[in-house]
């Protein structure tokens, strides 16, 4: 029965060529060996009892004599065996197998090809790098080395972005899926162009601040970007930076930009003032405040601030007492960002002007000082007559921004500058651009 149901099958097989099983295409051509090459005609072993009852024998040959299909003479079977043309009929079931084959494989060929993928940041998907270091810079505060993986992919939109101004990248906290902004500090010469370093503040039960406070070194963390946050205009001339806390990463980038990609040929070129105010003096420890001209470590006391605030010619004498006074005996090591922002004064001599501001110590950037350092400002044109353009940026906690420039707002889903409000606008600096980050 098995061997007869077989017999069938094979012969209603053998009009459709493509669907010929090996054994039995073996069969038909093994009388059809060139006799230059063989010259005997190749014999099959005689079928066993066992082979007779499954229908093949040893060599896969049916042991079933040939049998025409119902409606076609043994004689058409055999000049269609005897054809050298094979026809190939293909079904619709192996079209729709083929082009999904085809779809796929072009797919891929497309991810592979896909010079958006190979990017060492992506704006719409995120890419995996590598936590190489965390360095502590205060009790909640770290910077994070990341290399992104693998090695020697293409760093030409980060170069961009550099290029462009303030920008940021979206970090993923994994378990719960919820990414937060993180501003990059700029490159450190010498280091791999696919390093990302981030300055992050733990917040008292921040997911994504926590997370990245917790992760070991080697951990994989997947970031997304870059996204600009600010473009520097071509022919700035002068930036005032009010900073609050972790607000000093963009003013870094923007302090990267300026004398990387905004050099002037004429005139004395761009400048730049950063006040950046922390709670604690543990964030800014021996930040030299540039009142002063002394270091400011842990203990300094707000007197010397209220002088500062205060002075707005020949410094006074009492300036420099004071801070002799409050120099605290044993000086903490310098913080990493400051060491970073000192260094950033020292390269670019009086184009930076960096002051410290410690809540703690009731140093403040107060109306007063603001109003100082606005008139303080060079107001002249420049040599080619055009006015000065200057912008004042604020960036920092919710709170931090509120406070100076009044809050961003929300339309149709994304977040805009909103009116200009708090201390900035009470002064209301004629001449000056303001943008809130
Ligand atoms: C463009 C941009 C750039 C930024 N750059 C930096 C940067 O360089 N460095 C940096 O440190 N930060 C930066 N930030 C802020 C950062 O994106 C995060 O907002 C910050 O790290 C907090 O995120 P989180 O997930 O840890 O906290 P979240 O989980 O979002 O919580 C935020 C705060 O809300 C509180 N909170 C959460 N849940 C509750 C609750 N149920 N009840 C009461 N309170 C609650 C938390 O205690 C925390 O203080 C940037 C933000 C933006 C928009």
């Amino acid at each position: 029965m098995q061997g007869l149901h077989c017999t069938r099958r094979c012969i209603q097989l053998s009009e459709d060529p493509i669907l010929i099983p090996k054994r039995l295409h073996a069969r038909r051509f093994a009388g059809r060996s060139s006799p230059s090459f063989s010259g005997a005609k190749p014999s099959s072993p005689p079928p066993s009892p066992k082979d007779k009852a499954s229908g093949f024998n040893a060599t896969g040959h049916s042991t079933q004599p040939h049998k025409a299909p119902r409606g076609q003479s043994a004689k058409a079977v055999n000049s269609a065996e005897a054809s050298p043309r094979r026809r190939v009929r293909i079904g619709p079931g192996k079209l729709i197998v083929f082009s999904i084959v085809a779809f796929l494989g072009y797919k891929v060929y497309t991810w592979q090809t896909n010079p958006a993928r190979s990017l060492v940041l992506n704006p719409r998907f995120f890419t995996p790098f590598i936590l190489k270091s965390r360095e502590k810079v205060s009790s909640t505060s770290a910077i994070l080395n990341l290399l992104s993986l693998p090695k020697g992919q293409n760093t030409a939109n980060v170069s961009e972005a550099w290029k462009t101004g303030v920008w940021s990248v979206q970090v993923m906290q994994p378990e719960l899926q919820i990414a937060r902004s993180y501003t990059p500090l700029p490159p450190i010469e010498g280091t791999e162009p696919e390093q990302v370093r981030l300055f992050v503040r733990q917040e008292p039960q921040g997911e994504v601040s926590t997370f990245l406070h917790k992760i070991n070194r080697g951990t994989i963390v997947h970031l997304r970007g870059p996204r600009v946050e600010y473009e520097i205009p071509d022919d700035v001339d002068e930036i005032l930076f009010l900073a609050g806390g972790t607000g000093i990463a963009p003013a870094l980038q923007v302090a990267h930009t300026l004398f990387n990609y905004r050099t002037k040929p004429t005139d004395h070129g761009p400048e730049l003032r950063v006040l950046w105010a922390n709670r604690r003096r543990e964030d800014s420890i021996n930040g030299l405040d540039h009142f002063s001209s002394q270091r400011a470590p842990a203990g300094f006391v707000p007197k010397v601030r209220k002088l500062a605030d205060e002075w707005q010619g020949e410094p006074p004498s009492q300036l420099k007492e004071a801070n002799e006074e409050s120099a605290a005996p044993s000086q903490p090591s310098q913080s990493r960002l400051v060491e970073e922002v000192e260094s950033l004064k020292a390269r670019y001599g009086g184009k930076v002007i960096v002051d410290y501001f410690v809540d703690d110590e009731g140093s403040y950037i107060s109306e007063s000082l603001l109003r100082t350092y606005l008139s303080g400002i060079d107001q002249t044109a420049n040599q080619d007559g055009t006015t000065r353009r200057k912008v004042i940026l604020v960036s920092g906690p919710e709170g931090f921004v509120n406070a100076f420039a009044g809050p961003k707002t929300w339309k149709d889903g994304r977040e805009i500058q909103g009116s200009l409000g708090g201390l900035l606008k009470k002064i209301d600096p004629q001449e000056w651009e303001i943008w809130k980050l």
